[in-house]
């Protein structure tokens, strides 16, 4: 059973000697955003900040990279492996596998109990203040503080029985309100625009369970299709039904497990300046603020001691944050999906993070390539139509199609192959006419459209590699010596005292 709540989480990371448990006094000012973002770059363990300054009557510890890559460099991935309760030695292809593992399954809807641990304590009304928190402040050109990085948005769509669970920023903007970007082709976005249009003139009830179970923080991560209730497709992942509890004062319906939730509505007319947001591509352009909705919150329920969980996004090249390693992953996860759903012969998608996951490697099986009889302009084509026009392919703007011989979750490999295979110009098929993603800094601040096109698909596989041959020796320990030189070299090797 994977980690049903944060709490079990931090236990196994603390069995793992992947946790720091700081009881030293720290300032949500900037303070322990610092701490969180170097201990993504230095693979640090993972912070439990038990004593928060400000903090008061159970409101916040925080936890910072509950994402971030392990501190043990042999069980690089393990943190992603304990919210989903697989081995700790598990790959990204064993994420992505178990993320995509109820696809065929039946949803299996949650289960609706009387109450739970974010019961245990009730702010109403009145005594509800978001200023009296500890709220973080992630990066100094941050434009506010950002509360909810890690938590699941709850939103129902105002007639048909869907309810979305995602992932949005919001930042307080005063004692019972928030203001939080929603943007499309995000499903919150497009059932704000559901209940915009229902005419009913009722601004849209909402919750954010900050802190819920860690793999429902991944079903709120991933992009599954439209229509479908993240928690149903949760309970079909665990083999077993979501425990929800109903909100104090809307009809929205919480994990009982959660540590922290906010409660209200989103106005469908008010809006405030949100950002600048130090962002998942590394930036925080100091231009950057939009009107975005307001969050009015008219309740906050916790769990005694409760856990904030934070995820300050950042440059990945050094050590990605969860903006990679859970919005990359989960999106390649859609993409493979997707690609294999239209009969393709792929085998892998993985957005690398060295890219800030806004380029995407495409495994192709190359025997099953052969029998298509195709090019790279037909295949190029065809994955860039499907990938770029679908939401999972949203924030991605480089697709780099490479053979069974890559490695996609290898950043080595893919650009061996990209920078020897993929003649610019010639193996370029560029796409001018898809939705982009706009958050992209050569998108926002570039010369070009902003909420259109600047995405391609680089064909890194030889003609050759099309008809199934591959005319060369790779140059390499590994592929370029007989398995018997092999063994003499390895045998030796000590001895030689190299
Ligand atoms: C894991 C994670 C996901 C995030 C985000 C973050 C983290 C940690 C923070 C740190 C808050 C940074 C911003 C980054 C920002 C963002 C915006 C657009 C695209 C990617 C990221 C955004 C966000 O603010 N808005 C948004 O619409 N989607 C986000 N996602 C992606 C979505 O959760 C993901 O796409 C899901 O699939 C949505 O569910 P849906 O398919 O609509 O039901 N945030
Ligand atoms: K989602
Ligand atoms: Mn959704």
């Amino acid at each position: 059973m994977p980690s049903e709540s944060i709490m079990r989480f931090v236990e196994a990371l603390r069995r793992d000697g992947d946790l720091a448990s700081i009881d030293a006094e720290v300032d949500p000012h900037l303070e322990v955003a610092a701490i969180i973002r170097r201990v993504y770059e230095q693979r640090a363990k993972a912070p439990l900040f038990n004593n928060v300054k400000g903090a008061r009557n159970g409101l916040y510890r925080i936890l910072g990279a509950p994402g971030g890559l392990s501190s043990d460099p042999k069980f690089p991935y393990r943190r992603l492996a304990r919210q989903l309760a697989l081995p700790g030695d598990a790959t990204l292809g064993d994420v992505i596998d178990k993320m995509l593992s109820a696809k065929k399954s039946q949803p299996l809807p949650p289960v609706h109990v009387a109450t739970g641990p974010c019961k245990e304590n009730i702010i109403l009304g009145n005594d509800v203040d978001l200023t009296k928190l500890p709220n973080p402040l992630l990066n100094r050109a941050d434009g506010g503080d950002y509360i909810q990085t890690l938590g699941i948005n709850i939103v129902q769509h105002p007639t048909q029985d869907w309810t979305n669970w995602s992932i949005a920023r919001a930042m307080v903007t005063d004692k019972n309100k928030m203001v939080g970007l929603i943007m499309k082709p995000q499903h919150i976005a497009r059932l704000f625009d559901a209940w915009k249009k229902s005419g009913s003139g009722r601004d849209i009830p909402y919750a954010i369970a900050l802190g819920a179970p860690p793999i429902a923080t991944m079903a709120a991560s991933m992009p599954l299709p439209a229509g479908v209730s993240e928690a149903e497709y949760v309970g079909a992942l665990c083999g077993s039904p979501l425990e929800l509890v109903k909100c104090e004062t809307n009809d929205m319906y919480v994990p009982a497990n959660s540590e922290i939730v906010l409660e209200g509505t989103i106005s469908i007319s008010e809006t405030a300046k949100e950002g600048p947001f130090g962002e998942m591509h590394g930036y925080s352009f100091l231009d950057e603020n939009s009107q975005q909705p307001i969050y009015n919150v008219t309740a906050i329920t916790h769990r005694n001691d409760a856990i904030l969980p934070v995820c300050v996004p950042g440059r990945s090249s050094l050590g990605p944050d969860e903006t990679h390693t859970m919005i990359g992953t989960l999106a390649s996860a859609e993409m493979r999906q997707l690609l294999q759903d239209a009969g393709l012969p792929v085998t892998q998608v993985f957005t690398p993070y060295e890219t800030q996951v806004i380029w995407a490697a495409v495994q192709v099986d190359r025997k099953r390539l052969a029998e298509m009889g195709t090019n790279a302009q037909e295949l190029c084509n065809k994955i860039g139509s499907l990938v770029f026009r679908h939401k999972a392919g949203m924030q991605v703007h480089r697709l780099l199609v490479v053979g069974d011989d890559i490695d996609p979750f290898d950043f080595n490999d893919v650009t061996w192959a990209y920078a020897t295979r993929c003649r610019p110009y010639l193996d370029e098929f560029h796409f001018e006419d898809v939705p982009a993603y706009p958050l992209v800094p050569y998108m926002s601040h570039g010369t070009g459209t902003k909420l259109t096109g600047g995405k391609v698909v680089a064909n890194c596989l030889l003609p050759a590699e099309y008809k199934g041959q591959q005319e060369w020796v790779t140059c390499d320990f590994e592929n370029g010596y007989p398995e018997e030189i092999k063994k003499k070299v390895l045998s030796r090797w000590a001895d030689f005292g190299l």
